[in-house]
């Protein structure tokens, strides 16, 4: 049998060019991988063929002097480009690798691939300038030379093998070509024909997604058009050719009321007997600027309201709670309740900060049942369940005539029923940005303008908005209107997680017990820890779902204690068992010693921008925002076993983040946390 001998220089590249040498050659030779280094002496390795890869020339001074040695050049491997079809088109891309020459080889090739609009750009380890911010970067089996950047994915191509044409020229030196031929071709182009199936699926998939999408359009209940950029109809929906009829001019007439409306996102369109809530999009994307219009029905907006109406009229625009109904021991309550009750006297614009189910609303009634407005509407609404075009008449109302079957008299906007009372604008956060400036001017000249009408109408109402999310945040990404929050920032109130006020956890769980008839009993000391220790993700709700739960069973077993910790930590207890066996939980239900919490709130922390955070960062986070003090070391022990389940991945120096094992097991527990 025939000796070959592949001199490499690392690890990495010998792994993959071993196995395509043996795959091609393993049956006719005898084939050997050597990886150059103190270990290897010089002028020691010999074979009938001792096979060099370009770029690594220097090798040569290990091999005997007098044998036969062949330069090869290695390719991309086809088998890997398609992952780069997974790319974005018309993206900048970052290839990585360890020299210049190896980098600038392997963007030739890649660029032989034509893979459709990725720009590449060099980067190797020593090089003066380079394009930063790239959003992709690939590399072939050199992570670690990637430098630190905000990348939205770094694809590791693997080193790349030895090519076709080297193949062909060691079968040829080793006399072999005759009976390899058939093997040789094959493997030249069974990765071409993979890459042109996948190149077909990928095709076939986005015919059909396009045809999904035109079926959807077809079947909505609003009318779709879209218009190029000589505002001519590209595409029409069955629902917009019914309202608009099938003649020319009904079309021509919202073309030229689009034009008057110049660059007014949503106006209201009268057709014959009918009116139309019209919204339009433009779009920059792609070659041609075009335009999305879509039609609504103004009778279907009008049932919508109504059901909303009828919800907000069944609550019976009363307040229900007041401060009595709050229930905490914590004293950083306490200092909020007191301070909340000086608000509730005055006029200002009071703001609640806290996270969803803290007990924003609860504190909201209460305040405006201490208030002097008591006796007047409390009005909810909210802004994350309210769609952008009910929201403006939704809000002000509309004017008599505002469009055809508007009722006479017109109709009353929610601000209008708060008239002497309260409107409680709650997840304020959500309100899209043109609905922003229309709530500004209201605060500012309190007087509303309903839709279609043309007097302003003053309102005497007080307003108390809410918020979970960062307003801060959301006012620096430019996606809140900074004047509107300080407006609405006037008497800010913080209220704090559930974890943060422990105290207040045993009451509460005591009080929602007692409203589900449930006898709470003495809970063991151990039972009360593990309540207390929960880190409460959905705060207040959660904890009254979980008494909610509790109750289910409770009544008929008074051992329903002992239940309790599998309830707050499905996978560390018995359900683990089943998510092994549903075979998305094998390690998770390997539960290493490790405090389900800290688990969780890692995961938790590492799922919010900026989404990759450093060793230090992590450890301080988890103290601040957890309670929970660990040091760097005890982090970087729990951050590596969860980087052997999967669930996040650690690159030094450019910090820790999740995979999508663990963004999927967050998502699981999160779903179940809902259902509880
Ligand atoms: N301190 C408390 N005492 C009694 N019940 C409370 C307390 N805090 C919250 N709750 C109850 O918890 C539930 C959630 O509270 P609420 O709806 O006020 O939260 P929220 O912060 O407005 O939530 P979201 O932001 O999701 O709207 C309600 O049933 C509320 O009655």
């Amino acid at each position: 049998m025939k000796r070959l001998t592949i001199l490499l220089r690392d690890q990495g590249t010998a792994l993959h060019t071993g196995k395509q040498m043996r795959e091609i050659f393993g049956e006719v030779a005898r084939v050997k991988v050597v990886i150059a280094g103190p270990m290897v002496a010089e002028g020691s390795v010999d074979a009938d063929l001792v096979v060099i890869s370009r770029q690594m020339e220097e090798l040569i001074r290990y091999v005997r002097p007098g044998t036969r040695v062949l330069v090869a050049d290695r390719a991309v491997n086809p088998d890997q480009v398609r992952r780069l079809f997974a790319l974005p088109a018309d993206s900048d891309v970052l290839v990585v690798n360890t020299t210049r020459e190896l980098t600038e080889e392997a963007i030739e090739q890649m660029e032989l691939y034509e893979v459709e609009g990725l720009r590449y750009h060099p980067y190797y380890p020593g090089i003066r300038e380079y394009r930063k911010n790239c959003p992709y970067a690939i590399t072939f089996g050199e992570m670690d030379a990637v430098p630190p950047g905000e990348y939205r994915s770094v694809t590791d191509l693997h080193s790349r093998l030895l090519s076709m044409e080297a193949c062909v020229l060691i079968a040829r030196e080793l006399g072999l070509y005759e009976q390899l031929r058939g093997t040789l071709t094959a493997g030249n182009i069974r990765p071409m024909i993979r890459l042109t199936q996948d190149l077909a699926k990928l095709h076939i998939k986005y015919a059909h997604t396009s045809e999904d999408l035109q079926k959807i359009i077809a079947l909505m209940e609003d009318g779709v058009l879209v218009l190029d950029q000589q505002m001519r109809p590209i595409f029409i929906n069955p629902m917009a050719e019914k309202m608009l009829g099938s003649g020319e001019g009904r079309l021509r007439a919202l073309v030229e009321e689009l034009r008057a409306h110049g660059e007014d996102p949503h106006f209201f369109h009268r057709t014959g007997s009918d009116s139309y809530y019209v919204e339009r999009i433009s779009s920059s994307g792609g070659r041609e600027r075009t335009t999305i219009v879509m039609l609504r029905d103004v009778k279907k907006i009008e049932r919508i309201e109504n059901s909303y109406r009828r919800a907000l009229t069944e609550k019976g625009l009363a307040a229900k709670y007041e401060f009595k109904d709050i229930i905490y021991r914590s004293a950083a309550m306490g200092e909020l309740i007191q301070t909340a009750r000086e608000f509730a006297r005055g006029e200002s614009t009071v703001f609640l900060h806290g996270e969803s189910g803290s007990g924003k609303e609860l504190l909201a009634q209460a305040i405006h049942n201490a208030s002097p407005r008591r006796n007047g509407a409390f009005v909810a609404v909210n802004f994350a369940s309210i769609s952008l075009s009910l929201s403006e008449s939704e809000l002000f109302g509309y004017a008599d005539g505002a469009f055809t079957g508007a009722r006479r008299g017109g109709r009353k906007g929610l601000f209008e029923l708060a008239h002497k009372g309260t409107i409680f604008l709650d997840e304020i956060g959500d309100a899209p940005l043109e609905l922003q400036k229309k709530l500004l001017r209201v605060i500012q000249e309190r007087k509303v303008l309903p839709v279609g009408g043309s007097k302003l109408i003053p309102v005497d109402v007080r307003i108390i908005a809410a918020s979970n999310q960062d307003m801060g945040a959301l006012v620096e990404r430019r996606e809140f209107r900074e004047d509107l929050y300080y407006r609405l920032n006037v008497l800010p109130l913080y209220l704090p997680p559930l974890r943060r006020r422990r105290e207040d956890i045993l009451p509460l769980f005591s009080h929602f017990l007692k409203e589900f008839r449930v006898d709470g009993g003495e809970l063991s000391r151990q039972v009360r820890t593990e309540i207390e220790d929960y880190p409460w993700p959905g705060n207040v709700r959660e904890l009254r779902n979980v008494a909610e739960y509790v109750s289910n069973f409770a009544r008929f077993d008074p051992n329903w204690p002992d239940r309790l910790p599998g309830v707050l930590h499905p996978l560390s207890h018995s359900d683990g068992a089943r998510e092994a066996q549903e075979g998305q939980g094998t390690q998770e239900a390997q539960q290493e010693t490790d405090d389900p919490r800290s688990v969780r709130a890692v995961l938790e922390l590492l799922d919010r921008p900026p989404y990759r955070f450093s060793r230090q960062v992590l450890t301080r986070e988890l103290a601040e925002e957890y309670g929970l003090s660990l040091s760097e070391s005890q982090v970087k022990g729990l951050v590596g076993r969860l980087k052997d389940r999967g669930l996040v991945n650690a690159v030094t120096g450019r910090g820790t983040f999740l995979q999508a094992a663990g963004q999927e097991l967050l998502r699981r527990w999160r779903a179940r946390e809902k259902q509880l």
